[in-house]
């Protein structure tokens, strides 16, 4: 066995170099070590479905070619299985679950739905408007435009709709697709000369899902592409649902007479989930995901959940996390363990947040520094010219630097609104463009923040 769990060992060091972190950490980190060698076949156990179905569509293929290289002596495969299916010994080497039983048309995943999306005051509107939009769809808003930070559901809600309205009537043609795909997808089908069968698929369509939008920036083919195809299916009356980080107004790089139109329609957002909010959403995964340990003390989940604050996608691995971490080690979910299980993720959290935070205060103590004010003036009321200008630039750094939203920006000097952080942000953008001394003076405050501090 020992053979085994070193090959496993190797092939995870090889995908860690392979993949980004945030891949790593999602699948592969929260895998087991070797559970069972049989028929030529390596079982792994997988925290979850999501974690199974996804390293079997989409890494398997790569993870056996891998073991095929490093591991001589015979041919052996890999295989993930749930701990519910290493309990009997048939059901692990049985016929597998159809798992494509979870995708359907239109690379719509069913499991994403309205009745399993938790509703707070963070994305009640959003939830409140994607229903009608399901409901009518083309009718109520076109286009339907959902934006929000990373792993705050908008992919969710998307999905439910396009889900809700193939439940009513399964001949609509819908499509989801990510805005990265459809660029790759487009420039695939130009170099093919196969534009007819992409106008085809695409102008045939009775309800468009394009996620994460921004993605579009820098590809003006494309966005004359999609802009031709919004204008197109929006004419007859075809749903189109977008989402994106931004509001269309902030979308950087995207031709002006596309983001307009994407303001047409309706415009929703979904914030950070309350406290407990985050608890009802962790309960809701409970009890799809493991129904048995539903009678879980409720501490545990709010001690999570006050953890994981930011991004449900964070949250739910939180919650993986320490199921599989309990389960594997076949003891009791309680505070404690869960602390134990995500000991290295919450230090690790708490070290970025600490060295972020700092880096904005450094940000302005550095231009304080610079203009010879106090932090206490740059951040202050006072509005002559000796503390707006560094103001300004202090925003407009820490937006460069760190894209966090215009709000959290605001937060950060005395609780200024959006608005106001946005057009300082804008205005040392423009200036920037004609004015040289600016230029310097920005120049040398880099300079300054980047230099290492003992
Ligand atoms: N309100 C909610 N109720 C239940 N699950 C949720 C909710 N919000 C988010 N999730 C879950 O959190 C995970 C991340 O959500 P999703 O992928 O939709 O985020 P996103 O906003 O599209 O993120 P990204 O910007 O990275 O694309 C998904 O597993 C989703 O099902």
């Amino acid at each position: 066995m020992k053979e085994y769990d070193a090959l496993w060992g190797q092939i995870l060091d090889t995908l860690r170099t392979s993949y980004s972190d945030e891949i790593y950490e999602d699948l592969f980190e929260p895998l087991s070590s070797v559970k069972k060698v049989s028929g030529g076949y390596i079982y792994v156990l997988a925290p979850s479905e999501y974690v199974k179905d996804r390293i079997k569509r989409l890494y398997l293929t790569r993870i056996n070619s891998l073991a095929e290289s490093l591991y001589k002596k015979e041919t052996i495969k890999f295989k993930f299985v749930l701990a519910s299916e290493m309990v009997g010994e048939e059901a692990l080497v049985g016929p597998e679950k159809n798992l494509d039983k979870k995708y359907r048309t239109g690379n719509l995943i069913a499991t994403l739905s309205f009745d399993n999306f938790v509703v707070g005051k963070s994305n009640r509107f959003a939830f409140q408007m994607a229903l009608k939009v399901a409901d009518q769809p083309g009718i109520v808003a076109n286009p339907f435009y959902i934006f929000g930070d990373v792993g705050l559901g908008k992919t969710h809600l998307m999905q439910a709709i396009g889900n809700y309205i193939l439940d009513n009537d399964i001949n609509q043609k819908v499509l989801y697709i990510k805005a990265s795909d459809f660029i790759e997808e487009l420039a695939d089908q130009i170099k093919k000369e196969k534009m007819d069968q992409f106008n085809e698929k695409y102008r045939d369509l009775d309800v468009l899902l394009i996620d994460d939008i921004q993605m579009l920036a820098g590809a003006p083919k494309t966005q004359m592409e999609f802009f031709r195809l919004f204008d197109l299916l929006s004419q007859q009356n075809k749903q189109i649902v977008i989402t994106s980080d931004k509001p269309a107004s902030e979308l950087k790089n995207i031709m002006s007479r596309l983001s307009s139109r994407f303001e047409q329609g309706l415009v929703v957002d979904i914030g950070i989930p309350d406290l407990e909010h985050r608890v009802e959403i962790l309960r809701k995964k409970l009890s799809t995901e493991a129904p048995d340990v539903m009678d879980i003390n409720p501490q545990v989940l709010e001690f999570i959940a006050s953890y994981f604050t930011t991004n449900v996608r964070e949250l739910e691995g939180a919650l993986k996390r320490v199921l599989f971490y309990c389960v594997t080690n076949n003891i009791d979910i309680t505070v404690d363990t869960a602390a134990e299980a995500l000991d290295t993720l919450i230090k690790t959290r708490k070290k970025t947040e600490a060295l972020t935070e700092n880096n904005y205060d450094r940000i302005q103590s550095v231009v304080s520094d610079y203009y010879s004010i106090s932090v206490h003036d740059l951040i202050g009321k006072r509005r002559n010219a000796k503390f707006t200008l560094p103001r300004h630039i202090a925003m407009y750094l820490i937006k460069n630097k760190y894209n966090i939203a215009y709000q959290t920006i605001g937060a950060l000097f005395g609780g200024r609104d959006h608005s106001t952080v946005l057009a300082a942000c804008e205005k040392i953008e423009n200036d920037l463009k004609h004015n040289e001394q600016l230029k310097l003076a920005i120049d040398n405050i880099l300079k300054k923040i980047d230099k290492p501090t003992n």
